[in-house]
């Protein structure tokens, strides 16, 4: 079946009546677009487990703190179609701000609590509120039955289930690992920006991240201090966190945490803020 583009909620609505009434599985990936292999492991995955695949692209305006990121954010349109539609992808929403926040912006949102002012909130306030709002909304227009995120955004995936459970939503979370380029560095729709060399050196996000993991028989202290010193060695990193949570609750990890830590860590490097995890396994 070729890929169907719908712009608005109502067209949305009606390309999917059918299948949800025939109870078939609906699989949703939300995206801002400019796809990558990330995205389309999440595509690939969706195809797997669902009947139908859904994929949003909409670059979200609550989201986003600084208005030139949002002007600049990469758009490559057809080039996503031809993407999805070689993916094997259903629909595909498309919708403009206009549709999505017809008042030009959202009265009524969601609040992400106390863990969304801190990492990835901290510097970016008000971030996890427009995610969440835009995800509770693109939910209610698919109504999907799984919907699908990538662990590279680990803060947001925790927040999202988190909500899901606490409103009750009925859908599950599927979460499909990191796809990395061969040199190690994530996937990611901003390394666009990046030149050769700042490609070169975003790599000491991932380099510190395995460096912390393979100290983790030594404890989270180590850890740390592992990963710290790469991205010390390291010219042009502009550091905003590395850090370890217990995966369970988001929390630091305490010293002598016993079970699994997820290791994060955020930078700038030239133009643009890079964000990289990595699960270090008890
Ligand atoms: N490298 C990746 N591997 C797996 N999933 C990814 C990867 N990059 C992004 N995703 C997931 O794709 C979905 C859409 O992400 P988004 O469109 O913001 O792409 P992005 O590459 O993360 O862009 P950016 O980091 O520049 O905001 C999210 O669930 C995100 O976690
Ligand atoms: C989930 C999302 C599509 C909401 O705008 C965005 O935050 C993203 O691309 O990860
Ligand atoms: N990848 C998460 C979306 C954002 O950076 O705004």
């Amino acid at each position: 079946m070729p890929l169907h583009t719908v712009t608005t909620v109502a067209e949305c609505r009606a390309a999917l009546e059918d299948a949800r009434r025939a109870g078939r599985e609906i699989a949703l990936v939300p995206t801002m677009g400019a796809l990558h292999e990330g995205h389309a492991a999440l595509v690939r995955h969706a195809r797997e487990v669902a009947d139908v695949v859904v994929v949003s692209i909409f670059v979200n305006p609550l989201q986003f703190g600084e208005r030139s990121d949002l002007e600049r954010y990469p758009r490559t349109l057809e080039a996503d179609q031809a993407l999805l539609e070689e993916l094997g992808a259903d629909l595909l929403l498309a919708p403009d701000a206009e549709q999505m926040y017809p008042d030009g912006g959202s009265s009524t949102t969601v609040h992400a609590g106390p863990l969304g002012d801190e990492l990835e909130g901290a510097s970016r306030p008000g971030h996890f509120d427009g995610v969440l709002t835009v995800v509770t909304k693109l939910l209610n227009i698919t109504q999907p039955t799984i919907v699908c995120f990538g662990e590279k955004d680990a803060q947001q995936v925790f927040l999202v289930r988190r909500m899901i459970r606490d409103l009750d939503l009925p859908v599950a979370v599927h979460e499909i690992e990191t796809v990395r380029e061969a040199d190690g560095l994530a996937r990611s729709s901003r390394n666009v920006f990046l030149d050769d060399r700042q490609h070169e050196v975003a790599l000491t996000l991932s380099r510190a991240l395995r460096a912390a993991a393979a100290a983790r028989a030594d404890g989270v202290p180590a850890m740390l201090r592992a990963g710290r010193a790469v991205l010390d060695a390291a010219d042009d990193v502009d550091l905003d966190y590395l850090t370890a949570v217990d995966p369970e609750t988001f929390a630091p990890a305490p010293d002598d945490h016993a079970g699994d830590v997820r290791l994060l860590v955020a930078a700038r490097v030239g133009p643009v803020r890079l964000i990289d995890t990595l699960l270090a396994q008890s």
